[in-house]
């Protein structure tokens, strides 16, 4: 069973490497479930996180800024974190995944995603399974995963190669 963790600063290209990987672990037939954290902008601006399923496709959102949403939230920074949109769409994804998926997703362990005691259960759990994982993980939280599987610290110079040896150390998980 193989893990995997992906780290960088903000912007590097983590959620691009995480979509390419699970891309390409589909199309040779595997099933690949979890959740991925995308931002959303307005006007070249951005103004917030959004979730999205992997396995069903629905969005949640993550934070927003604050004073922008109705939904209710925790406070952080300049954002409003919406924990349950974060557990309605994101932890069930998990949760599906350690049942169904060959390969479990979570984009990101950070933060923000920490303000849910859910998902702080989902990742324990996915940590417990013998699923293959792929994470992304925010920086101020990667010495606590480093210990945990194969980590890769992602920068603009690596990220296209790191994208290879991400994809290659999957495949020889999944493969057996
Ligand atoms: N390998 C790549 N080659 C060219 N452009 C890339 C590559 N990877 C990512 N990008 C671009 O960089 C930007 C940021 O990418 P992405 O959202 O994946 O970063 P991230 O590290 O997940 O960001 P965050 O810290 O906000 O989670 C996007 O506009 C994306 O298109």
């Amino acid at each position: 069973m193989v893990r995997v963790f992906v780290t960088g600063p903000a912007g590097v290209g983590k959620t691009t490497l995480v979509e390419r990987v699970a891309r390409e672990v589909e199309r040779w037939g595997y099933i690949v479930g979890g959740m991925m954290t995308k931002e959303v902008r307005r006007g070249g601006r951005r103004v917030g996180f959004k979730i999205l399923a992997l396995d069903t496709g629905e969005e949640g959102t993550l934070a927003s800024l604050r004073g922008t949403s109705h939904l209710p939230g925790v406070p952080f920074g300049k954002y409003v974190v919406h924990v349950d949109e974060l557990e309605r769409v994101g932890v069930s994804a998990i949760r599906r995944a350690l049942v169904e998926a060959d390969l479990i997703v979570i984009d990101e362990i950070g933060p923000m995603e920490y303000k849910s005691d859910e998902f702080v259960r989902a990742v324990g759990e996915a940590l417990k399974s013998d699923r293959h994982l792929l994470a992304t993980v925010h920086r101020r939280m990667a010495d606590r995963f480093r210990p945990l599987g194969k980590f890769h610290v992602l920068s603009v110079e690596n990220r296209n190669r790191e994208f290879g040896i991400i994809l290659d150390e999957i495949m020889r998980g999944l493969r057996g």
